[in-house]
C-alpha cells in the first residue's frame, strides 16, 4: 500500500526550524503527554515542523499539532550505536499514522539484511511514503539520494563508528555544504545545532531547514551543560 501526504511538506519546511521533541530513559518527559507539551510549545514559538520518536509519542504529537511531523523509531546496531527506523514494519506504522515524512537510517550498515540505501529503495517501492535519510557521510548521502530518498539529514554525523571523532567538533556544516553541492534534494542540517547562531550558519551553508533537539527539549542535558560549566569555579 502507498501512503501519500495530502500536500508536500517541503515548501512548508523551507527555511524553518524543526524541533525534535524526543525523550528517553528516565526523562520525566518520556511520555506521550510529555513530548506533546514540547511539540505544542515549539509550534507556539514558530517551529515549522516537529521530529518525533516512538509509536505512541508520535501518535500523540500528531493529534496535537498541525505542522508536518517527521517520525522515527530508534533502536541500536550490534555495537550499540543508534539505528533510525530500521524495520519495514516500523516505517509502515509511522506512515500509516500520518507522519508527513519518515526518517530512516541511511548509513551502509545492514538491517533486515539491507544497507540503508537498499532499505530506502525497498521502502519507496513498497510504500511510497516520503523518506528523510539520516546520514553521516557524503558517500551515504549520495547513495541514499540515488536510492530515492526524498531528503537528507546530517543527523548521524558523529554517531557512527567512522564519524565518532566529529562529535566533539560541533555541528557538521562541512557535510551540509558538501551535500548541498552534490544532491538535488533538500538537505537538512541536524545534530548539535545548539544555538540560534548555529542554526543561522547552517542555513547559510545551504541547508533547506534546520533540526534542533537537545538545546530545546532535553532540559536534563541542558542543565548538565550549565552545571559542568560552573565546575571551573570562581576566579582565583
Ligand atoms: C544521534 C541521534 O540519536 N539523534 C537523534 C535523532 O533523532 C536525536 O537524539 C537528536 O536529538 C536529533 O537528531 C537532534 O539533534 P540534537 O539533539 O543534537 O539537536
Amino acid at each position: 500500500m502507498h501512503y501519500h501526504s495530502p500536500t508536500s511538506p517541503w515548501s512548508a519546511l523551507r527555511g524553518g526550524l524543526i524541533v525534535s521533541c524526543q525523550a528517553e530513559g528516565d526523562s520525566p518527559f518520556n511520555t506521550p503527554a510529555g513530548v506533546a507539551l514540547f511539540a505544542r510549545a515549539a509550534v507556539q514559538g514558530g517551529a515549522a515542523g516537529i521530529r518525533s520518536e516512538g509509536i505512541e509519542k508520535t501518535r500523540r504529537i500528531l493529534a496535537e499539532v498541525s505542522v508536518p511531523v517527521i517520525g522515527l523509531l530508534k533502536s541500536s546496531f550490534a555495537d550499540g550505536t543508534v539505528c533510525i527506523t530500521g524495520t519495514l514494519a516500523g516505517v509502515r506504522a509511522l506512515a500509516e499514522m500520518g507522519c508527513a515524512v519518515v526518517a530512516i537510517d541511511g548509513t551502509l550498515r545492514e538491517r533486515e539484511g539491507l544497507s540503508g540505501p537498499d532499505f530506502i529503495r525497498q521502502v519507496k517501492a513498497e510504500m511510497g511514503c516520503l523518506v528523510m535519510a539520516d546520514i553521516a557521510t557524503v558517500a551515504e548521502g549520495d547513495a541514499c539520494a540515488a536510492a530515492g530518498a526524498d531528503c537528507l539529514s546530517t543527523t548521524l554525523s558523529g554517531y557512527t563508528p567512522e564519524t565518532a571523532h566529529l562529535k566533539a567538533a560541533g555541528p557538521d556544516l562541512a557535510l551540509v555544504r558538501d551535500l548541498v553541492a552534490r544532491v538535488g534534494i533538500p538537505v537538512f542540517a541536524e545534530g548539535r545545532l545548539n544555538t540560534p547562531a548555529d542554526a543561522a550558519a547552517a542555513r547559510q551553508a545551504g541547508a533547506w531547514a534546520v533540526v534542533a533537539g537537545s538545546a530545546i527539549t532535553r532540559p536534563t542535558l541542558i542543565t548538565e551543560w550549565y552545571v559542568q560549566a560552573l565546575q571551573t569555579g570562581p576566579p582565583a
